[in-house]
């Protein structure tokens, strides 16, 4: 899989949302297929995390779809709300840039609970994490929070 080749399009959807730039991308994991892909909308919808609007499309365009085959590159570590939603969907692998104490450092609300934490509390379901691909970039589009 090419890590940086996903992440780099997981930073293009974050940038399109500059306040918030937090975008994903599901991935047919082994191929370079894009299936999907999302940028936070919160303002629209508080529920409308990159990784959720992403898993709403993944959904929405490919309904019978194997979630055990998929991977998903975010560039910032998913928020319990965005790594239950993974798990619900079956997705095993997750990739991801900046990690939730770095947007704490930054200055960003988040919830003190990692997703490896998340994880581990699902007993029904296994998710492998994988943080640090193309941090310095997504760092970047961090540095400063909202307001
Ligand atoms: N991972 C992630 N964390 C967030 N915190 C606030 N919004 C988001 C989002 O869209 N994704």
């Amino acid at each position: 899989m090419d890590h940086e080749f996903f992440m780099r399009r997981a930073i293009e959807m974050g940038k399109k949302n500059p306040k918030f730039a937090f975008g994903a991308v599901v991935v047919e994991r082994g191929t370079q297929h894009i299936l999907a892909e999302g940028v936070n909308n919160a303002s629209a919808n508080p529920t409308h995390h990159g990784e959720i609007v992403a898993i709403n499309d993944c959904a929405t365009n490919h309904p019978k779809i194997d979630w055990s085959g998929l991977a998903l590159y975010t560039t910032a570590e998913p928020c319990p709300m965005c790594q239950s939603a993974i798990l619900w969907a079956g997705i095993g692998n997750v990739y991801y840039g900046t990690s939730i104490p770095t947007l704490q450092r930054f200055g960003w609300n988040q919830i003190d609970i990692r997703a490896e934490e998340v994880g581990r509390r699902a007993g029904f379901a296994k998710v492998s994490l994988t943080g640090g691909i193309l941090e310095a970039d997504c760092d970047d589009l961090f540095r400063r929070p909202p307001g």
